[in-house]
């Protein structure tokens, strides 16, 4: 049957050898919606975004895109239906420039091979969508700057303007703000918010910070099920939450800002 929902994971389930990591997990994400994906190390975080992705497929249970049954489909495939995951940063191509970099996002959510890079300067939908993105990660003054030569965080920002670059209408981003300092994890949150306006919105993130200042909603992930989906504000009343997860998180926090 399928869904109104834009992503959907129904009793999802994942072993590793005899090891069931992910026990269950139910998850229903309205179109739009920015979500964080929170829990403690080892609960499944990441392992549910690789399920969600393709990179893994479930043992059994069902992921639903725009729609769409996706599970056991291939990552390229999953891309193709509307969901793109941020690449790492050694995804960039370090050689070329901010331009080209998004250019080569652009191409690749078309369809093409780099193999026809030579042909790239005449592809002007592309080029006119990559200065386009350029803008909008705020890089216009470094178009011609090789990736390598970016800092930190512009890399981070090149990242997400390649994850967009195809127009996916659900974003993954892994700890987009990990490594980040106070300042320039404050002035991401915002390019974040502006770039994905439209868009449904999934991150991992252990920064409580960038939670409850980038999430609409919050899924908690405990034990390889999802304990609570909620606003922020009742995610953190949660009784449950407090006692699994939130409540140690959150003392941590308050000792480390008291301590400074
Ligand atoms: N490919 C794999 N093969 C075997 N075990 C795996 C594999 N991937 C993950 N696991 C195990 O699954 C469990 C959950 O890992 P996962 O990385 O999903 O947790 P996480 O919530 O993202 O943790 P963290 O917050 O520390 O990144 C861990 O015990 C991990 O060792």
């Amino acid at each position: 049957m399928s869904t109104p929902y834009v992503l959907e994971l129904k009793d999802l389930r994942k072993s590793f050898g005899k090891t069931e990591i992910i026990r269950g997990a139910n998850l229903a994400v309205q179109a739009g919606e920015r979500v964080a994906i929170i829990g403690p190390n080892g609960a499944g975080k990441s392992t549910l975004f690789n399920l969600i992705s393709g990179r893994f497929a479930p043992t059994s249970g069902e992921v639903w895109l725009n729609g769409q049954r996706i599970d056991g489909k291939k990552p390229f495939e999953i891309n193709r239906l509307g969901l793109s995951r941020s690449f790492q940063i050694t995804n960039i191509f370090p050689k070329l420039s901010v331009f080209e970099n998004l250019r080569c996002g652009v191409l690749w959510s078309l369809g093409y091979k780099y193999t026809f890079f030579k042909f790239l300067a005449d592809l002007d939908d592309a080029n006119e969508r990559a200065e386009e993105l350029l803008e909008m990660i705020r890089l216009d003054k470094k178009r011609d700057t090789l990736a390598m030569n970016l800092t930190y965080a512009e890399q981070r920002a090149l990242e997400i303007g390649i994850t967009i670059a195809g127009g996916a209408n659900v974003v993954l981003l892994d700890e987009p703000t990990a490594g980040m300092s106070k300042s320039e994890t404050k002035r991401f949150i915002e390019l974040i918010r502006e770039v994905t306006v439209g868009k449904t919105l999934l991150t991992v993130e252990h920064d409580m910070g960038v939670v409850f200042g980038l999430a609409d909603k919050i899924a908690v992930v405990v034990y390889g099920e999802v304990i609570a989906y909620d606003t922020p504000e009742a995610v953190r009343a949660n009784q449950r939450v407090q006692e699994a997860y939130l409540g140690s998180v959150l003392a941590e926090e308050q000792a480390a800002g008291a301590a400074h």
